[in-house]
């Protein structure tokens, strides 16, 4: 199974960056990729006072162009992040992703809402403007089931426990790590949950932009289920292909078979 992450920068205008997301598409379906991923908020300013700007319905514009540039190249996308508004007017960070018709396969809304203050580096606080999804999101390829979260969820183990015992042998995690959090955590986090889980790990982010009032700190990622480091972008935009053998998760779990090691019974 290939995979293609499009680091791509946010644009000036949501319409730039949906034609920057759909090249990017293009190109993922060129290079032969079953799954083209977007990052978190790709068509967005990662800023609390963008969010109600930019937020759009189920049915709104991005989730279309994004539904038939999955179904124009029959590729499965994971269509990064959007603020998207219900009808009672809540506000998700929510990930909408299609399979290869172009139908709505998953919808992911984030659910640990990004609330930092780290002193001297990073302030964030997602809760003032968005409301946190309630659930942990499964869906079915032909590949097998695979998991969806969004950004700060990878920091939450229990989640992707929950995701790995509904059977997902891939999770894929649009984000937007920071210059303080990104060098620190980043690598440990995508390959922590690979390892504890047995599971590939895909993270696609945007690229770096230094006019940005958030800078992403970029290197999209992809991490095998014995935790190495498959390909890793730097900060500058780019697009990073990898295959994946997906024997491997049985392979490991087989060799080191610590889901079946539990101890339920004392946690
Ligand atoms: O957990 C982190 O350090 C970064 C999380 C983040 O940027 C996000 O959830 O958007």
């Amino acid at each position: 199974m290939k995979v293609s992450l499009i680091q791509m920068k946010v644009q000036k205008t949501k319409e730039e960056s949906l034609l920057a997301a759909e090249n990017g598409i293009r190109q993922a379906a060129d290079a032969g990729a079953d799954f083209a991923v977007l990052p978190e908020m790709f068509a967005c300013p990662y800023e609390t006072s963008g969010f109600p700007l930019y937020a759009e319905a189920e049915d709104g514009e991005s989730v279309l162009r994004l539904s038939a540039a999955a179904k124009k190249h029959q590729i499965y996308l994971v269509g990064g992040s959007i603020p998207e508004c219900d009808k009672e007017g809540r506000i998700y960070n929510t990930s909408f992703l299609f399979g290869r018709d172009g139908g709505l396969l998953a919808r992911h809304r984030k659910a640990h809402l990004f609330d930092i203050d780290i002193k001297g580096g990073q302030f964030f606080k997602e809760s003032a403007v968005l409301t946190a999804g309630d659930s942990a999101t499964v869906f079915p390829t032909e590949f097998g089931p695979m998991g969806l979260c969004i950004c700060y969820d990878i920091r939450f183990p229990e989640l992707f426990r929950v995701m790995v015992d509904q059977g997902a042998l891939v999770v894929f995690c649009p984000a937007a790590f920071n210059r303080t959090t990104g060098p620190k955590h980043w690598e440990l986090l995508f390959r922590s949950r690979a390892v504890d889980n047995q599971i590939f790990m895909v993270g696609a982010a945007p690229a770096a932009d230094e006019t940005a009032s958030y800078i992403s700190y970029g290197h999209s990622i992809i991490v095998s289920p014995w935790g190495e480091i498959l390909s890793q972008a730097g900060e500058q935009e780019t697009i990073l292909t990898e295959e994946l053998d997906l024997s491997q998760v049985a392979e490991v779990r087989e060799q080191l078979p610590l889901l079946k090691h539990r101890r339920p019974e004392l946690y």
